[in-house]
């Protein structure tokens, strides 16, 4: 069996001052594959992305394991986390206007993702930048590269973090709501886009989402958090054999097209789905 790329172990993380743990025991492994985590706001998603980027200033975090290939997540020195960060495991989060610079060129931010992980010339690393926004699907990538953040659309923004993201070739791809702030036409190219980076790439794609049909009809895997934890792994093509309540619950939740007038199920949570031990 092929080795995974990722083995998370019963893995807890406490922000600074918290009485509670937002992230109590989560375990899961991720091949090459597209794993889907959803679970409602609060339940610890963002914090388990976070934690695998080691981006949690001030937060404790421990597991049994938390291994990145051959790499000790747990015990690299924060030098060694920035080789790895960017360059090996690569995060994109909702809205791009919040991870590039507004009074920068887009594209001289993209060259500059080359330029800090490879030995190369500025010319290069523009010719590098422009193949990757093309790669991307974008169209004019000479005209885009020497645009402003404010004045690409979001769609556009989110394929420039992507091509960003590319240029390091990394291993690993965490994308928090990713399309969440798209219009469903672009979401769908963002989407292909990833799916892309899986199949031809080979990269391990961890999706964070709100959203139970896009993780239904984009993820091989899905895990279900409930406060912290993961309350039920399963085949997202088994998302509708959902066993947990919690995911029943969520699911019996979602607005259908065509559904009629008929009020939509509330959640009632139950105490025991907060014990670790279901
Ligand atoms: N920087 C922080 N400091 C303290 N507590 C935090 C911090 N970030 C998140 N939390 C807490 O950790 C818990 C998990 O939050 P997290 O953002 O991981 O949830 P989430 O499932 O990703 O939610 P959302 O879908 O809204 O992003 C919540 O109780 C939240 O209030």
């Amino acid at each position: 069996m092929e080795k995974p790329i990722l083995e998370v172990d019963n893995l807890r993380i406490r922000y600074g001052g918290a009485s509670t743990e937002a992230v109590r025991g989560v375990s899961f492994t991720l091949g090459r594959e597209r794993l889907g985590i959803v679970g409602e706001s609060g339940s610890g998603k963002s914090t388990v992305g976070r934690a695998l980027l080691r981006l949690l200033p001030g937060a404790t975090i421990t597991a049994d394991k938390l291994r990145f290939g051959d790499l000790d997540l747990l015990t690299l020195s924060e030098r060694e986390m920035l080789k790895v960060r960017g360059r090996r495991m690569s995060m994109i989060l909702q809205d791009p206007k919040f991870s590039l610079n507004p009074i920068r060129r887009v594209g001289d931010q993209v060259a500059e993702t080359y330029l800090r992980h490879f030995k190369c010339s500025k010319a290069e690393a523009r010719d590098k930048a422009l193949t990757m926004l093309e790669a991307v699907k974008i169209r004019d990538p000479k005209r885009v590269y020497d645009q402003y953040p404010h004045e690409i659309s979001g769609g556009m923004g989110q394929r420039v973090m992507i091509a960003m993201m590319l240029l390091a070739d990394p291993d690993l791809v965490i994308a928090d709501e990713p399309t969440s702030a798209l219009d469903v036409t672009v979401r769908l190219q963002v989407l292909n886009i990833l799916d892309s980076l899986v199949r031809d790439r080979g990269i391990g794609l961890i999706m964070i989402s709100h959203d139970l049909n896009l993780v239904r009809n984009f993820c091989d895997r899905v895990l279900i958090m409930y406060a912290g934890r993961v309350v039920e792994t399963l085949a997202a093509r088994d998302l509708d054999r959902a066993e947990h309540p919690y995911t029943r619950g969520l699911l019996a939740a979602q607005p259908r097209i065509g559904g009629g007038r008929a009020p939509l199920a509330v959640l009632d949570r139950q105490p025991e789905w907060l014990e670790e031990k279901a």
